[in-house]
């Protein structure tokens, strides 16, 4: 059996924070605002892998009221998003991500991205895409206000 699942988030840019996306520190003079590190790539994958199997969310397994997850590791978040989807008998076919950033170029970063995101969810690096654009200076993206990510995964029952 099947599962697909989705997942869109936005995070702010402000001064004075680093810029973590798909787990990888990226040079930049501004970063993402959140409770946790702020990882938008992140946290749309594990709101896509929650969507896939009827769990909600990251903001109802992680509420941002709860200390326990100020500024914490989004690495950590998927981790434990993934073990209930691996408990639940499934296995990742593939994801397919995109980032919505102006400014920095995100090209640099996509192969560590993709790798670390693998990992995360124990899988081959093949079976992870992940894309950028700029929004053409359009929206708050694209006047860098913030950054948007979406998200695409498809799920397979494991045998047995
Ligand atoms: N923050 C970004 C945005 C885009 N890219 C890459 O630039 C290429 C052109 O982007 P468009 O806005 O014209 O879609 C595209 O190949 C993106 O991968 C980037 O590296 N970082
Ligand atoms: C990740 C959590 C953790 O407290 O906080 P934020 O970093 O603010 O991120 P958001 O995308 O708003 O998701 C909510 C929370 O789960």
């Amino acid at each position: 059996m099947f599962r697909i699942g989705q997942g869109f988030d936005v995070h702010q840019l402000v001064v004075g924070r680093p810029l973590i996306i798909g787990g990888i520190e990226i040079p930049h003079e501004k970063g993402l605002l959140g409770h946790s590190d702020a990882d938008v790539l992140l946290h749309t994958i594990a709101d896509a892998c929650l969507g896939a199997i009827g769990e909600g969310d990251i903001g109802n397994h992680f509420p941002d009221t709860d200390d326990a997850f100020k500024d914490a590791d989004s690495a950590k978040l998927l981790q434990h998003v993934w073990q209930i989807v691996k408990e639940k008998g499934y296995k990742l076919v593939n994801a397919d991500c995109t980032i919505m950033a102006q400014q920095p170029k995100m090209a640099p970063h996509i192969q560590a991205m993709q790798a670390r995101i693998a990992e995360l969810l124990e899988t081959e690096q093949e079976n992870v895409n992940v894309k950028a654009t700029t929004t053409e200076k359009l929206g708050f993206t694209g006047r860098g206000e913030g950054i948007a990510s979406q998200a695409v995964v498809l799920l397979q029952k494991r045998n047995g």
